[in-house]
């Protein structure tokens, strides 16, 4: 299936949480198929600092229908160069089947570790709270990576004492591995969105790979810096930034910001349009509403729309 780096025509290269076999993975592999270079890297982290020009396409989990906001690709948001040289331009989804792999011969009674992404631990709690209450759960970087820790030894654990939780799709990776039981997840119709990354924010996409328009954008809003504020005007207002915005707000979330004075929060809004109105309007009405942030003296991001 997904062949990382098939012979052919140069292909733009693209980011995912590897290694091959994460739902990352799988999840960019329905977007663009062959008509990329999969580059893997070792964490979520990992795939915001890699774009580049010459690595200039990336994907990251940002929700699951389970277990919510994937914390890791909320803490990258964070960062300047998100808004600045790298953008989000559109996501996608992925029906996410959680496996419990093991190797060949191992039975449930003998499992002691469960590795997995730690998202992937908790999309599958109340399977592993029923059927593996002993079991001590270890996060891993990703789900496949668990799966490679088990496969090749390279845990800390005796491999036929430990389970990875992830897709089926390792055991055509590591002849060693098998299925001991599919469909583990707790959500019914469990999902994972995924946002895709550009480094520049108008970097043209491969041919018929184009996210489709859905007239959608994030916003990060960063408490005020700098001394001539007080420490209470720092806060921000998040009623008074949704009434200044005048957008449809689709969701919120919230990480801690990473300066003193503490319990300071940024905030990330995905904006929408209901008005029927087309792409031109709807990101007029966008720059318009960032610009009465800015206006009102709120400090706010652009960090994509798509
Ligand atoms: O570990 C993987 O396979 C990933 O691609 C990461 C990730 C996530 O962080 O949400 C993606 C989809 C699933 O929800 C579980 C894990």
């Amino acid at each position: 299936m997904m062949d990382p780096s098939p012979s052919g025509p140069i292909r733009p290269a693209l980011s995912f949480l590897g290694p091959v076999g994460t739902f990352s993975h799988q999840a960019a592999y329905e977007c663009f198929g062959p008509s990329v270079e999969y580059v893997p890297q070792h964490t979520i982290g990992d795939v915001f600092q890699s774009l580049s020009p010459h690595l200039p396409f990336g994907i990251v989990p940002q929700e699951n229908s389970t277990n919510g906001s994937v914390v890791e690709t909320y803490n990258s948001l964070r960062t300047s160069s998100i808004g600045h040289d790298n953008f989000i331009r559109g996501y996608t989804a992925l029906a996410v089947t959680h496996c419990l792999i093991v190797r060949h011969g191992v039975k449930l009674e003998d499992i002691e570790h469960v590795l997995s992404h730690v998202q992937a631990l908790g999309q599958c709690r109340s399977f592993l709270a029923q059927h593996l209450p002993r079991a001590s759960l270890v996060p891993t970087d990703s789900t496949a990576r668990a799966a490679e820790e088990i496969a090749t030894g390279a845990s800390a654990f005796d491999p036929y004492k430990c389970a990875a939780i992830c897709s089926s799709i390792v055991v055509t990776i590591y002849e060693n591995l098998q299925v001991l039981q599919e469909g583990i997840q707790d959500g019914e119709g469990n999902s994972t969105r995924f946002f895709i990354l550009s480094h520049g924010s108008d970097r043209a996409f491969p041919p018929d790979r184009i996210p489709p328009v859905q007239n959608q954008a994030l916003i990060r809003i960063e408490p005020l810096s700098g001394s001539a504020v007080t420490q209470k005007s720092k806060r921000v207002d998040i009623r008074r930034v949704i009434n200044t915005l005048d957008l449809d707000i689709l969701r919120i979330d919230r990480r801690p910001a990473l300066h003193v004075p503490t319990f300071q929060d940024v905030y990330f809004l995905e904006v929408g349009s209901e008005k029927k109105g087309g792409t031109v309007q709807w990101l007029e009405e966008l720059l318009q509403g960032i610009g009465k942030l800015g206006y009102a003296g709120i400090e706010a991001s652009l960090l994509g729309h798509w």
